[in-house]
């Protein structure tokens, strides 16, 4: 049984954050273990998003308890501090861990405010030299780029490239909705090559959990041995699908279904 770790939040609706990962390790038949990083409970009013970080220590004891079992891949999400990060690029580096997905969540879907800007800069200087790949959206890609907000295919590979330069080895950087095009693009760069990525572009708005769905499906495929560009690809389907089969949990928010693609 192949074992992956995530280092993330926990979205107490279920769709996104850790909730999402052990869904989607489950799906791909890997054992996951999770080190819970933030709570994120929702006012029933309005569904506001109330963050709670968790203390420094306690999630080191958790990594420490994961790690002394050992990983195949790991994955990060919403981070919650400074101290976190600079934690989990301590464990990383003294792991060795090889196999790093950084999703790079700055916001939930629908707000474009970075609520913890610090935390930014310290993904990009801690965490993006460790990624065998990150994940970024349209918006967290400007972010991590410096590249101000990108409208285009052309401001995606700008992007990428600056990405590279940061560290990382491999980025997608996902157009999904947020792109102004008849399909889903994703761009994949290794540093090389320029890969797109298309999709039908599904009209829905119950999306939510998508991107952690996608960053912890490449995170499952690269422990069972697929090469990183594999890894993205077959993410991508099993995203999509998860997306086309989204559904109303209430209304302010309608969750990927992460069992859709071996369910359909
Ligand atoms: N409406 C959509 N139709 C098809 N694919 C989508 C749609 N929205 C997002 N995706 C895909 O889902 C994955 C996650 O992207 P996205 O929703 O942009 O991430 P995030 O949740 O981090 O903002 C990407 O592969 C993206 O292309
Ligand atoms: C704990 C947590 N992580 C990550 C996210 C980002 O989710 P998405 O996959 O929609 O980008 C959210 C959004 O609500 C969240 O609550
Ligand atoms: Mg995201």
């Amino acid at each position: 049984m192949k074992k992956t770790l995530t280092l993330a939040g926990s979205d107490s609706s279920g769709g996104a954050g850790i909730q999402a990962d052990l869904k989607t390790f489950q799906e791909h038949n890997v054992y996951g273990m999770t080190a819970l990083t933030s709570i994120v409970a929702m006012t029933p009013a309005n569904w506001g998003h109330d963050v709670t970080p968790i203390d420094v220590n306690i999630v080191e004891k958790q990594l420490d308890t994961i790690l002394s079992v050992g990983v195949d891949a790991m994955k990060t999400g919403m981070l919650g501090s400074v101290d976190i990060i600079k934690l989990g690029a301590k464990k990383i580096t003294a792991e060795n861990i090889d196999k790093v997905v950084i999703d790079p969540v700055m916001v939930c879907k629908g707000e474009d405010e970075v609520l913890q800007p610090e935390n930014t800069d310290a993904m990009r200087e801690l965490l993006l030299p460790l990624a065998t790949i990150t994940t970024p959206n349209l918006f967290e890609a400007g972010q991590l780029a410096q590249t101000g907000p990108i409208k285009d295919i052309d401001g995606m590979k700008a992007a990428a490239i600056k990405i590279i330069e940061l560290g990382a080895q491999n980025v997608v950087i996902k157009g999904g909705k947020a792109l102004e095009h008849e399909k889903a693009v994703d761009l994949f760069y290794d540093g090389k090559e320029f890969a797109l990525l298309e999709s039908e572009r599904l009209e829905t708005t119950y999306n939510h959990g998508a991107g952690c769905t996608f960053a912890a499906a490449i995170t499952a495929n690269l422990a069972q041995g697929k090469t990183v560009k594999e890894a993205v690809i077959a993410a991508k389907d099993f995203v999509h699908t998860a997306i086309k089969h989204g559904w109303k949990l209430n209304q302010f928010v309608g969750p990927v279904k992460h069992g859709a693609y071996n369910a359909h």
